[in-house]
């Protein structure tokens, strides 16, 4: 994948099984939100071929919400595509913290409520495959726990998710595998439980170039 002449990601193989919780961490600028954006056909690659089965949302970086609407129109727009299945009362018993917001205009919403949205939003379109830009940015240790609870049971009931973190420690604890990012190129992948103590991740978690 190009910008123009710089080449951001170059050679890079990531696979998502079904049901399978992967993470991909990296620094900034590693290139993870471009693998993101090319995965989901935002970005077009130079070359490079992406192969996928099944449904697949995304829960973008800044979460990007519809701020004048409310949750529950916010929700509405993740199944913008499929007109018989608008109905968001699934997604207030997957998340019933969203239950006493769904009047509420998105965009006065705490950071951890609106990601919760994002989520909501991105489950409204019934994906087997869920790509998550920086769940955890900017948000409180509890916020994240919940939100993490959630994807471990959406997990538990068969969701594959490929999760990109700075966090590397949180990153490793929900998924079983995961991928090093490094200026455009995988330096490094394997069981989370392997990653946890190498080097690799020590330079992706501290973000230090090497
Ligand atoms: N629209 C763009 N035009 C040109 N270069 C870009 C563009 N978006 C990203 N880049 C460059 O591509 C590289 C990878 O950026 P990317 O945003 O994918 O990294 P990242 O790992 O997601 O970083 P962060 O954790 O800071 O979000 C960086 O060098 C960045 O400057």
């Amino acid at each position: 994948m190009r910008y123009g002449a710089a080449t951001a990601l170059d050679g890079v193989s990531v696979s998502v099984r079904a049901g399978e919780m992967v993470a991909l961490i990296g620094a900034n600028g590693a290139g993870k939100t471009t693998l993101v954006n090319t995965v989901c056909g935002i970005l077009r690659p130079a070359a490079g071929e992406l192969r996928t089965s099944g449904r697949l949302a995304l829960v973008p970086e800044g979460r990007h919400l519809f701020g004048p609407l409310t949750v529950d129109d916010n929700l509405r727009l993740g199944a913008w595509r499929d007109r018989k299945n608008r109905d968001t009362g699934h997604i207030y018993q997957l998340l019933p913290e969203l239950v006493p917001l769904r009047k509420q205009v998105a965009g006065r919403l705490s950071g951890g409520q609106q990601q919760m949205v994002a989520l909501g939003r991105a489950l409204m379109g019934r994906p087997d495959v869920l790509v998550i830009d920086e769940m955890s940015l900017g948000l409180a240790p509890r916020v994240v726990e919940n939100l993490a609870g959630h994807l471990r049971q959406r997990h538990a009931e068969g969701l594959a998710v490929l999760l990109i973190e700075q966090n590397a420690r949180l990153a490793l604890d929900l998924c079983s595998r995961a991928y090093v990012l490094e200026a455009g190129r995988v330096v490094a992948e394997g069981p989370s439980a392997e990653l946890a103590g190498s080097t690799e991740v020590a330079t992706a978690y501290l973000g230090l170039e090497s």
